[in-house]
């Protein structure tokens, strides 16, 4: 198995930055990102067993029916995980798989520790020629927005990108994202402004996307009060089974609309095994995300 690098620019210039490919995915085939989430449940909605086998079959299938047509593909890697090492094992071929058939791949594992720790999940998720090298990955920056330092070194030398947890999709979020810092501003804020600095030098080089994007759930309401415009992506979790639907992204994100990488795991997954039901289930999504987003 081959594990591709992200793609080269101009011999000088270095890999293409996350930023500016998925720019180009977003423009190409629309913004959507569909989430690859082997609850046992789907596993077994599937007519598959909640083993390996079944693992398996289902993270393939997703692959073989959205990987050409989707911007983006996120594994959640909690539900490849619990299957131990042998889980771990199909997540670097789905991995692998997603990628080839030329779809971004978002590895869902909202990793955070200590700098030096940090530094090695970077290693594992963001170093080209790693097993499970992805072109961007989730991290949460609750152990301190620095402790995230050499995962974001990284990115900017591979050409990967972060989505770091800002303001997140569930209720229990708030207890922490919103609490208020001694300069009035709230974590959640705080984080927004973090990644406008991260992405600043990107963007004043003509990149139409920085490469550092934050986590802004689509169940949140109106976020008018929050500085949204941070440069990068914002992906946007919670439509389908969390209750949002994309005619709310408008209303959630206002201006910033055209910045939102809308998620959509189970609402396009309790559609299969039937490769055609998810390619329907994903492009009506599709359309309805871009419908909302011309109306703005
Ligand atoms: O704030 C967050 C951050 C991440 N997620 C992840 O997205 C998917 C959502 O799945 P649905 O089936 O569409 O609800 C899942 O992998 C979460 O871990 C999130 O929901 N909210």
């Amino acid at each position: 198995m081959t594990h591709s690098p992200a793609p080269t620019g101009p011999a000088s210039t270095g890999p293409v930055p996350f930023g500016t490919r998925l720019r180009h995915a977003m423009d190409e085939r629309g913004p959507l990102c569909v989430g690859i989430d082997p609850h046992g449940s789907l596993l077994t909605s599937w007519g598959l067993t909640d083993d390996l086998a079944g693992l398996e079959r289902f993270s393939r299938t997703v692959v073989e029916a959205l990987a050409d047509r989707v911007a983006v593909l996120k594994p959640q890697s909690a539900f490849f995980e619990r299957f131990g090492s042998r889980g771990v094992a199909v997540l670097e071929t789905t991995v692998a798989e997603a990628r080839a058939a030329g779809a971004l791949v978002l590895m869902d594992a909202k990793r955070g520790d200590i700098g030096s720790t940090m530094a090695a999940y970077a290693d594992t998720f963001l170093a080209p020629g790693a097993p499970l090298f992805s072109d961007a990955l989730t991290v949460s920056p609750y152990l301190g927005y620095g402790s995230l330092s050499p995962a974001v070194d990284l990115a900017r030398a591979s050409g990967t990108g972060l989505f770091v947890l800002a303001l997140t999709s569930n209720p229990e979020g708030a207890e922490v994202q919103h609490a208020l810092r001694a300069d009035g501003r709230n974590i959640g804020a705080t984080m927004l402004a973090r990644l406008a600095r991260e992405n600043a030098a990107e963007v004043a080089a003509g990149a139409a996307l920085g490469s550092f994007g934050a986590v802004v759930g689509a169940t949140l309401g109106d976020l008018s009060s929050y500085d949204l415009a941070i440069g990068g992506p914002l992906l946007a979790p919670g439509i389908g089974a969390q209750g949002a639907t994309p005619a709310d992204l408008p209303k959630v994100f206002g201006a910033a609309v055209r910045q939102v990488v809308p998620n959509v795991s189970r609402g396009v997954l309790r559609h299969g095994p039937d490769t055609a039901a998810l390619r329907g289930a994903a492009e009506r999504f599709a359309d309805e995300v871009r419908d909302a987003v011309a109306a703005v």
